[in-house]
């Protein structure tokens, strides 16, 4: 791999559990470096201590793993440029702080929250944007020497230069420009010595040889910020690419704070990692191609030109749509071993690779196999809304007939429907659907031929049985 290849990255922060934003983040960016043969870089952003912890790193990891989301640098696979957990960076960050400061680009401040909050409903209460006044930018070296004396806490805060404009090609949002006179100085170290996010992660993309950089929008205005400061230490600025939000119901943005359902939480429903992928690679990126594409493809049709700039919504229906798509190319296998922690219990082990044949189609969930291992093999049948008219409706002559015909055909569907077509007349609709209603307590479902034999003769006995002594 030569050194100026293309190097992507994701740099989430370990607080909680990834949501679908956070990932598509990632997937965007494992498929950008895989398209372009480069090397997708996972960093771990644990520099506020209070709102990290080791059980979200682990989390993380095994959520990319999962969707095979394999980082080529970073935590357990390692590399040239680390340590990549930030909180392992600290004397990495201190040189350049200490730089910054003797050349009078940053200067310590000794502002308080409260000051800091004063002079923020001020400035919101004059109808200006919030922004730092510059207060401690004016202190003398002699001030600054009296307060550290004093053993006032100070933090770090970045000199934005004045009157001038940043500006950049955002690769999905095209040229941006920002005025340095609408920034105000930002701190780029916390009074408790950790380094603030704007610091930490441009330097490190920076010192990680990081190229491009796609992130949510959250991140555009933080942009120039980011920029400044590498400009200020003399290093490569990545490209950065800002995509449009993945926003919830309400509209507002999926977010690790607000509890968004987690990617933990669809594993653990059995969404299946090729369904997620797909989805997820075709909310704000448009793919010619709408047929289910796996991951080397989807990354060979990925282009950073069919990225969309509206916010994208959570649609569960067309999850769903690609959960049935990758179900459809699983193999038995595959099928038997996903649903076995919900089905396997229910189904009597010689039947159960002819049930999971025969609810495939029904399926999207593990929980729908569990539902109709329940139809078929408990005592109990469930009626849905809508079924006990049609029992009724059918009669009790209807289903007395249809024991009847039990006994010459047992569990063969067709000779018991040709029989009972016979007996009482009945045809089409109101032969097979109170035949349904009766056997399964549902409308629709997998085909009645392969389900009695699976039931077995004393349950399709049972269950219309129990359909004559309901009419009466
Ligand atoms: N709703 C979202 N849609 C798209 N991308 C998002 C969304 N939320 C976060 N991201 C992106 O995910 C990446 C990781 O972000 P981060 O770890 O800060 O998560 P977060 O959900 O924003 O966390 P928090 O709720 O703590 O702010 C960033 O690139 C961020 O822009």
């Amino acid at each position: 791999m030569n050194k100026t290849a293309l190097k992507t990255r994701f740099a989430p922060s370990p607080s909680g559990l990834l949501h679908l934003g956070n990932i598509r983040t990632a997937l965007f960016n494992a498929l950008l470096a895989r398209r372009s043969r480069g090397l997708f870089l996972l960093r771990i952003e644990d520099t506020d201590q209070e709102r990290s912890s080791e059980e979200y790193v682990t989390a993380l990891m095994e959520d990319l793993r999962w969707l095979a989301l394999e980082w080529q640098e970073g935590p357990e696979v390692e590399g040239e440029a680390g340590p990549y957990r930030q909180s392992q960076r600290r004397s990495v960050y201190q040189a350049d702080f200490q730089r910054l400061e003797a050349e009078k680009l940053a200067y310590p401040c000794f502002c308080s929250q409260e000051e800091l909050e004063r002079v923020r409903k001020r400035q919101l209460a004059a109808g200006q944007a919030p922004r730092y006044p510059g207060t401690c930018a004016r202190l003398s070296p002699e001030e600054v020497e009296g307060k550290l004396a004093a053993g006032f806490k100070s933090a770090l805060r970045f000199r934005v230069p004045s009157l001038t404009t940043i500006e950049f090609e955002d690769l999905v949002r095209g040229p941006q420009r920002f005025a340095t006179g609408d920034i105000g100085d930002f701190i780029i170290r916390r009074t408790d010595g950790s380094p603030a996010f704007f610091f930490s992660n441009a330097l490190d993309d920076a010192l990680m040889g990081v190229t491009h950089v796609l992130r949510g929008e959250d991140h555009l205005t933080n942009t120039p910020r980011q920029i400044l400061l590498l400009r200020a230490l003399g290093l490569p600025i990545p490209r950065y690419g800002h995509i449009a939000m993945i926003v919830g119901r309400d509209g507002a943005p999926l977010s690790k704070r607000h509890g968004s359902r987690s990617v933990r939480e669809l594993r653990e429903a059995g969404y299946l990692p090729e369904a997620l992928c797909n989805y997820l690679a075709r909310l704000g990126h448009h793919y010619e191609d709408s047929g289910f594409l796996d991951l080397d493809t989807l990354a060979a049709q990925f282009d950073l030109a069919r990225l969309g700039r509206a916010p994208a919504r959570f649609d569960p229906q067309q999850l769903h749509h690609w959960q049935r798509e990758a179900l459809a190319r699983c193999d038995l296998d595959t099928l038997e071993r996903w649903l076995a922690p919900v089905a396997a219990s229910q189904v009597p082990a010689d039947k159960y690779q002819d049930f999971i044949e025969t609810v495939r189609p029904n399926v999207v969930l593990p929980e729908d196999a569990l539902h109709w291992a329940k139809v078929l093999f408990s005592e109990e049948l469930v009626l849905k809304d809508g079924i006990l008219p049609i029992i009724h409706e059918a009669g009790a002559q209807f289903f007395t007939q249809a024991l009847a015909a039990v006994d010459g055909s047992g569990t063969d569907f067709k000779a018991l429907a040709a029989q009972l077509k016979q007996t009482t007349g009945a045809k089409g609709r109101s032969l097979f659907l109170p035949l349904r209603a009766a056997f399964t307590g549902e409308l629709d479902g997998p085909e009645l031929a392969r389900l009695l034999p699976l039931m077995g003769v004393a349950r399709v006995r049972q269950r219309l049985q129990n359909c004559v002594d309901q009419s009466y």
